[in-house]
């Protein structure tokens, strides 16, 4: 494994084997299964994946990685090697039902997680194994109240049911980024449904009430056009008036936006 990367795309490679073990580990038994990974790189993840999982397709943007996977699993019929930006890729065509992978170029995690939400809404992907920023992680993992709550962690639990895996220090990449990285497991099990809301419209209303961090929930909806008589007849039973969205549960927003809209 040679030192050039390109910094740009988010390239520090996995160079501890405990941690791809466990990631791989992560997904379960894959004998039935097809895998995405997401940034391959130069395969410490894929090499394990490539013997267990039924239909193993790769996305990767750099050219020169791609080739090197091409020719590693030539004579593996089970891999398939997608050169390209992740964030162009068409889901679809890949199957029904999919487990996603990937030590994620953390430049574009927030994009990548979107899509990967918006695709778990039509029983596209079941599952996603992901490493990012420690940080991230949080956000996407918090409870409503916690400090790191915000429109990510609602969006993401909109989705998914979410476990923290592990976290890894910079020393097991090379090179080493400037952060902390945490594994967690998305359980796609989108809520929309459940809580009576329809996906767009209710991804609108997330949208308006994280738009400003340090106003209000009331404050808010009020910026996004909502009159006080139509706030105060929609507010649910019990809710304090000076709450900020943060700490809100998801199924105390649905039911504002129920009654609002
Ligand atoms: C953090 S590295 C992980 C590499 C490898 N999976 C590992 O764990 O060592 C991120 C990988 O994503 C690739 N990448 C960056 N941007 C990408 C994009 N837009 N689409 C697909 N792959 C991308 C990089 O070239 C790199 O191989």
């Amino acid at each position: 494994m040679g030192n050039k990367h390109k910094p740009k795309l988010g390239q520090n490679f996995l160079i501890d084997d405990r941690a791809r073990h466990a990631i791989a580990d992560a997904l379960g038994d894959l004998s039935t299964r097809t895998v995405v990974e997401i940034g391959p790189g130069h395969g410490a993840i894929t090499e394990i994946l490539a013997t267990r999982a039924k239909k193993l397709i790769l996305i990767e943007l750099d050219r020169a990685l791609a080739a090197e996977l091409r020719f590693r699993f030539r004579e593996n019929p089970a891999v398939e090697i997608l050169e390209g930006d992740v964030l162009e890729v068409d889901l679809a065509p890949l199957g029904q039902d999919l487990d996603v992978i990937g030590n994620l170029p953390y430049y574009i995690t927030s994009d990548i997680l979107l899509k990967l939400f918006a695709a778990s809404r039509t029983g596209l992907i079941r599952r996603a194994v992901l490493m990012m920023q420690r940080e991230v992680a949080d956000r996407v993992s918090a409870a409503p109240g916690i400090k790191d709550y915000g429109l990510l962690s609602a969006t993401a639990q909109m989705h998914a049911r979410v476990d923290h895996l592990f976290t890894l220090p910079p020393e097991a990449f090379n090179p080493p980024p400037d952060v902390f990285s945490t594994v967690i497991r998305l359980e796609f099990a989108p809520r929309f449904a459940e809580l009576g809301v329809e996906p767009a419209p209710f991804d609108a209303f997330l949208r308006q009430i994280y738009a400003q961090k340090r106003k209000t929930l009331r404050n808010n909806l009020r910026t996004a056009g909502h009159t006080p008589a139509a706030i105060d007849a929609a507010w649910p039973a019990g809710l304090p008036p000076e709450i900020r969205a943060e700490a809100l549960s998801l199924e105390d927003t649905a039911a504002l936006y129920c009654n609002l809209v």
